[in-house]
């Protein structure tokens, strides 16, 4: 059966769009253009299936019944020009190294970072107000792949890879949450937003990065290149989604965990996942150097974000965000730091946004991380001299519980060009800021609790004003997290005041004592209204 127009508009390759919307590719800035209107085009490799009447029975079938939305997205496959390799981060412009994106590599020549370069002449062809139609088009749809908010800028992120390669779980497209109260009560803002990436498939932002890698090597395997399972060294998250991703596409996983440093939740996903879970006895920064190892002797592709595939995924939270303004930007975007890898990720993410035309600027950016494990902040406070890893103590944000972050020269780069800020919040703090959220409806992790604590330090300072309109992402899902949560409000944690504590009463099974209770309760909320 065809397709009918509301469907098709994902499928739309960008040069039939271009095509369509005029000839000289810049539709009128005030329309929302429907590319679909104007399809005329008889290449057989773009072509959209002839319009179907609009029927409502036709949006339910759009497809025939022995066809799945894989088989669908492969009948409208489209060819185009954009392509993306690695190059050695920040390198220099007369620099011709550079990898294919199906090599096996994770280094430099010189040993540093790499990233992963766009052809920007080839998607400089199109202009912002046609990326933005097109990435507008494809949310909220099951058109595959295009349904993931990853996915949905496939063109941006790995454009060569086959639709047929990807393992997704439609990742992306969360919710940006406006923290009314919250901001109104405590921090006297109105245009406060909370952008939850941690509720998501597998409970933290890591599934945006994770979505790409493990499709990468889906297709480096179909390759027949040595990639016997894919490993990762980890403070919870990262692991929670290589194993739930090379579950779903029957890969191997092998994670190595910090022994008795991250919550029973995060260590049960893996568990529950089928990975192969090393438990070491050592800090994450010692996991990290023996994956860094174990992955140059052996088969094992390596998923931390010092592989900068992850990243392109997670920029895509950067794009979502200006995509759920309306293409506005925002003034702030605090991000919760511990490898480094994501606010990175972000720069990238509004960097990309800029100079392909869809937003004329880009957010500051702010970095926070806990006190106890600080690197990046104390490198900051230098004014950016000799950074010096630290050996992390222990912290309740334990997913940021990182001394030696792999991406020091990412997030130096990204909070340089972007006017940025790093912060840092105590354990006091950072407890604080979480159950203050939490009273107002959100339910944070204790990352997002550091982020929020940058926010009431920046707003204390008057650096960012009560109208500014300011996002703090939330990299987790609160229910990893619980057992923070019962410490803090039994009061039991060793030096806090717990200020805002909220412990259950125990009361007697009789009426009279449960009424007593309940009309002190009442009694005393209404002398506070
Ligand atoms: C929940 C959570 N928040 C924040 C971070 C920090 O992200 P990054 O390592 O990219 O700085 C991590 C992982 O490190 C995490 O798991
Ligand atoms: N918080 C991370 C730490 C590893 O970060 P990565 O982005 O380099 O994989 C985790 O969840 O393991």
């Amino acid at each position: 059966m065809a397709a009918s127009p509301i469907f098709r508009s994902s499928f739309l390759s960008p040069q039939l769009l271009q095509h369509h919307s005029s000839a000289n590719a810049k539709p009128p800035a005030t329309a929302h253009f429907n590319p679909i209107k104007a399809t005329t085009s008889s290449d057989p490799a773009t072509t959209p299936p002839s319009p179907a009447p609009q029927s409502s029975n036709h949006l339910k079938h759009r497809r025939s019944a022995d066809e799945n939305i894989r088989d669908e997205a492969r009948r409208h496959n489209a060819a185009h020009n954009f392509s993306a390799k690695y190059v050695p981060f920040n390198a220099d412009p007369t620099s011709t190294e550079s990898y294919s994106l199906d090599e096996i590599v994770y280094r430099s020549r010189s040993g540093g970072l790499l990233d992963v370069q766009h052809d920007m002449d080839a998607l400089k062809k199109f202009d912002g107000q046609y990326w933005r139609s097109l990435f507008d088009s494809r949310v909220g749809k099951t058109t595959w792949p295009y349904g993931s908010g990853v996915w949905s800028k496939k063109e941006w992120v790995l454009p060569e890879i086959d639709s047929d390669d990807i393992v997704s779980a439609f990742e992306g497209n969360s919710n940006l949450f406006w923290a009314e109260r919250f901001g109104k009560q405590f921090l006297g803002m109105s245009d406060l937003w909370v952008k939850h990436c941690g509720i998501s498939h597998t409970g933290s932002f890591k599934d945006l990065g994770m979505t790409v890698l493990v499709s990468q090597v889906n297709r480096l395997r179909k390759l027949n290149r040595p990639v016997v399972g894919v490993g990762c060294a980890s403070t919870g998250d990262t692991s929670a989604a290589l194993s739930a991703y090379c579950a779903a596409a029957g890969i191997p996983s092998i994670v190595f965990l910090p022994a008795n440093r991250i919550s029973i939740a995060q260590l049960v996903q893996p568990i529950a996942n089928g990975a192969f879970v090393l438990s070491i006895d050592t800090d994450f920064d010692g996991c990290m150097q023996l994956i860094r190892e174990v992955t140059s002797e052996l088969p094992i592709y390596l998923a931390n974000s010092l592989n900068s595939l992850r990243l392109e995924g997670q920029k895509t939270a950067a794009i979502e965000i200006l995509q759920q303004f309306d293409w506005e930007v925002p003034d702030w975007v605090i991000v919760p730091g511990g490898n480094l890898g994501n606010i990175y990720a972000f720069y990238k993410g509004f960097h990309m946004c800029k100079e392909l035309g869809l937003v004329d600027r880009i957010p500051r950016l702010v970095c926070a991380q806990a006190s106890n494990a600080n690197p990046l902040y104390l490198h900051y406070k230098s004014g950016w001299k000799d950074f010096k890893p630290v050996k992390a103590g222990t912290t309740f944000a334990s997913a940021i519980q990182i001394g030696d972050p792999v991406s020091i020269d990412r997030a130096v780069f990204a909070l340089k060009n972007s006017n940025g800020i790093v912060e840092e919040a105590t354990e006091e703090e950072l407890m604080d800021a979480m159950a203050q959220a939490d009273s107002t409806g959100m339910f944070i992790c204790p990352h997002t609790g550091v982020a929020l604590t940058a926010l009431f330090k920046l707003r204390q300072s008057g650096v960012i004003g009560p109208t500014d309109r300011t996002v703090v992402v939330s990299t987790a899902h609160g229910l990893k997290f619980t057992q923070s949560k019962v410490d803090y409000h039994s009061g039991e944690i060793k030096d806090m005041a717990c200020r805002f504590a909220n412990p259950p009463v125990q009361v007697k099974a009789d009426f009279g004592s449960v009424m007593d209770v309940l009309k002190n309760y009442l009694m005393n909320k209404e002398s506070k209204r």
